[in-house]
């Protein structure tokens, strides 16, 4: 990681100057390349080269030649046009028709192939396939599913091994066989991973592999938590180096589902809920049965997308969608405030994956834009592994758009939104999901920025 983070430094310091040229088929700006308002950039400044289009990835997984010609992932499309003589650009953002894909997650037990078959018998009008993973050769998960029986185009298994290790690569030739040979008969893709699957490097996947990236976009994370069982799981002690799964999926979740809830009471269901906002409090939260929820909950959410990045960020979208859960809202006010989640026992000698937390901050005032690069290129050099997920609305010094953003570790990725309304307060908003944050530092560095 040391020796790549210098290359990482250069690359993300030093993007933003250089020129850009058109990317056949998707088009984005990213953060580093963050616009800066001269005349030189007006028509153009946004566009990359394929050479740009994703930031370099560490993780192991990637051999050594791929992980030194990657930079910055994009997946929002955005042209820029010449809006009027007055104004520099018109940001829009063209539909995206990459097959959007949903990972469904969560620990053993939790109720993934429930909600799957929830998924393939409900009403949707959808046509899904689906990529079922199990750890093991027998394959019993997908005698399971009601696929084919309900008409879920594709039913494919990978039972070798886990597919955030061993079939990683199964999955992108799945995924590319699929589109190839079956674009068209479907509309979704679901993953179900095994139970002791982490999803970063699954997550991954869909950036660094031009493959998958190119066609499929990921449209969201789906963890299930067991009532019963998640506390026990999220405070399993692991050996120094080893990952918390149960904490990771909750982590990079976008949905959570609280299910199993017939199981337990109130209390433990309202403690539970306390404790996963401690690690993710970014992700929309639902308590079930048997999976059973709204489908629009799990399927089109757009958890990657940009333009949907607002209500990800936005506090009140941190909230238990269910009203009942109403203890567990956030005390945020209109303006600038930060929030700080840290697991209490991270003290404690035991870890349960300690200090996985999330940081959000909120403040108003504009960015300048050398400042931000300079502070995120290096927040992100040094801490990227720790820094799980990363989302984030920025106001930038005279750019008219909001900047909305995404990160994965050091994937990152933005692009110019809406444009800021006439009387709109320019506040800025900036969620971390990670490992050891320290809310004051980094509220500190991104103050810092603040013109
Ligand atoms: N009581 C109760 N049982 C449930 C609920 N949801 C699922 N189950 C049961 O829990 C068991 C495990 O559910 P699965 O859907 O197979 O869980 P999974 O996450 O796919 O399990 P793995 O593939 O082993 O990781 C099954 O017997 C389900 O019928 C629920 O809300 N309440």
């Amino acid at each position: 990681m040391a020796s790549m983070s210098m290359d990482i430094a250069t690359t993300f310091l030093g993007l933003y100057k250089r020129p850009t040229t058109l990317l056949s088929g998707v088009r984005t700006t990213v953060f580093p390349l963050l616009w800066k308002p001269q005349p030189q950039y007006h028509s153009h400044s946004f566009r990359t080269s394929s050479s740009l289009r994703s930031r370099i990835i560490t993780a192991d997984y990637l051999p050594k030649s791929k992980q030194l010609s990657r930079r910055f992932t994009v997946s929002a499309t955005t042209t820029s046009t010449p809006q009027s003589e007055d104004s520099d650009v018109l940001t829009k953002i063209p539909p995206d028709d990459r097959i959007p894909a949903t990972i469904i997650t969560g620990f053993l037990g939790s109720g993934k192939t429930t909600l799957l078959n929830h998924i393939l018998t409900a009403d949707h009008g959808k046509r899904i396939a689906v990529i079922e993973n199990e750890y093991g050769e027998v394959d019993i998960d997908g005698s399971l599913v009601a696929a084919k029986s309900v008409g879920a185009e594709d039913i494919i298994m990978l039972n070798n091994g886990c597919l955030c290790c061993t079939v990683r690569g199964d999955l992108v030739r799945m995924i590319a066989e699929l589109v190839n040979k079956k674009k068209g008969n479907f509309d979704h893709i679901v993953i179900e991973t095994t139970g002791l699957a982490n999803p970063s490097p699954i997550i991954q996947t869909f950036y660094a592999e031009d493959q998958v990236f190119n066609d499929v976009k990921l449209d969201g994370v789906v963890t299930l938590v067991d009532a019963k069982h998640a506390s026990f799981h999220l405070d399993e002690v692991k050996p120094k180096g080893v990952v918390n799964e149960a904490v990771e999926q909750i982590a990079y979740a976008d949905r959570i589902i609280v299910n199993k809830t017939d199981l337990v009471g109130e209390p433990a269901i309202a403690s539970l809920i306390q404790r996963i906002r401690i690690i993710n409090r970014m992700a929309h939260l639902k308590r079930t049965e048997f999976g059973k929820v709204d489908l629009d909950y799990v399927l089109g959410i757009g958890g990657f997308d940009l333009e949907r990045i607002e209500s990800a960020v936005n506090t009140e979208g941190s909230k238990d969608d269910n009203a009942t859960d109403d203890h567990d809202h956030d005390h945020d006010h209109e303006h600038e405030h930060k929030h700080e989640h840290h697991d209490g026992h991270h003290s404690h000698d035991h870890s349960h994956d300690p200090g996985v937390s999330s940081v959000s901050i909120v403040c108003e005032g504009s960015l300048d834009l050398e400042k931000a690069n300079m502070w995120l290129g290096t927040l992100l050099l040094e801490r990227s592994e720790d820094i799980y997920r990363l989302k984030g609305i920025l106001s930038v010094e005279g750019m008219d758009e909001r900047f909305v953003f995404q990160g994965v570790h050091d994937i990152f990725q933005g692009s110019p939104d809406r444009l800021w309304g006439p009387n709109e307060p320019k506040i800025n908003k900036i969620v971390f999901i990670g490992k050891n944050l320290d809310g004051q530092e980094l509220e500190k560095g991104f103050k810092a920025c603040l013109l």
